[in-house]
């Protein structure tokens, strides 16, 4: 791979709000036509992560590049090649979806507004509704519309903020399909996100927590490398909280989790967790499977650890 390859490459980020690091030494490196997820708990500094990306933001400290072009100093170059899609719905509600793309695409100086809000309808899908207020659309559509909008210009990289935040499943998949699509095409995609399914769908996540980056690679590598053991048991008959409950205060069990009608049991040293666990196994009316953690698993321990270490 060489540089032209990695199209975020940045180092040691920090940014203060009031004397407050919300980011700290992050570093990343973002391959071109990837699909990146950016998951991590509310207020742990995804967005600012993302606005010192495009140049929305300086960087207390910390040097990097977004497309070849130095974050701090050519800001003007990485705006013009970059679509934004932030994470409250900016377009005008009372315009319809096609003046909506028109009047984007004239801020943008596109040569054919008028073309390139047509060509954008029908690539999303959106041929129908074109003359329909944007206010007046669904969750689904709105962010649709939103995705035409910050694709208009031809960017290099996408920077999908929480793009699909209370979206229903059925769109939020077709959402995922376009932006497969656009990566398909070359397109790299950042894209911040608290649902695990869409973290499956990325080719590289990060995960971030009280301003640090703690995990990044694939899922199968963020999985492996949280070196947890888990078990999910389940309960004939027993009171699952109870049971919760009683787990948690266990030596050797670093985590339970419930899941619809069974719990996560996890614990970072396997001996450890098996010694915790065994008395409950002899006790008979509950069964224990071993199982792979599951993303969720890995993040809520890491999201542990980092409170441990802030505190
Ligand atoms: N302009 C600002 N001035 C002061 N504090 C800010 C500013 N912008 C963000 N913050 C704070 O920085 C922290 C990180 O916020 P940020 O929006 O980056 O988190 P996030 O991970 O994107 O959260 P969410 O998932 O809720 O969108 C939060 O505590 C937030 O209140």
């Amino acid at each position: 791979m060489n540089g032209h390859d990695i199209v975020i490459d940045v180092h040691n980020l920090t940014k203060r709000f009031d004397g407050r690091a919300v980011v700290r030494n992050l570093s990343m490196q973002v391959k071109r036509g990837s699909i990146y997820g950016f998951l991590g708990p509310n207020g742990s500094g995804k967005t600012t992560t993302i606005r010192m990306l495009c140049g929305l933001l300086t960087p207390d400290e910390g040097t990097g590049t977004c497309l070849g072009y130095d974050i701090r100093t050519e800001t003007d170059k990485i705006k013009n090649r970059v679509g934004y899609m932030t994470q409250r719905f900016s377009l005008y509600q009372d315009l319809s979806v096609r003046e909506n793309l028109e009047f984007i695409a004239r801020i943008y100086g596109l040569a054919r507004p008028a073309a390139a809000a047509r060509a954008a309808i029908e690539r999303l899908g959106l041929a129908g509704r074109e003359e329909q207020v944007a206010g007046e659309l669904s969750g689904g559509w709105k962010q649709r519309l939103a995705l035409g909008a910050c694709t208009l210009s031809s960017p290099q990289l996408l920077l999908l903020d929480e793009p699909t935040a209370g979206v229903d499943p059925k769109a939020r998949r077709e959402f995922w399909n376009e932006i497969h699509a656009l990566a398909n095409e070359g397109l790299t995609v950042l894209v911040s996100t608290h649902y695990m399914d869409e973290a499956e769908r990325c080719h590289e996540i990060a995960y971030i927590a009280y301003g640090e980056l703690l995990a990044r690679g694939t899922v199968e590598q963020v999985i492996e490398g949280s070196h947890l053991t888990t078990y999910i048991v389940t309960a004939a008959d027993a009171n699952l909280s109870d049971l919760s409950d009683a787990l948690s205060r266990t030596q050797g069990v670093d985590m339970v989790a419930p899941f619809g009608t069974s719990l996560h049991v996890s614990g970072r040293d396997a001996d450890a967790l098996e010694r915790a666990i065994a008395p409950y196994r002899a006790r008979g009316g509950l069964d224990w499977k071993r199982s792979e953690p599951s993303l969720e698993d890995v993040f809520i321990d890491l999201m542990g650890k980092a409170r441990d270490n802030f505190q």
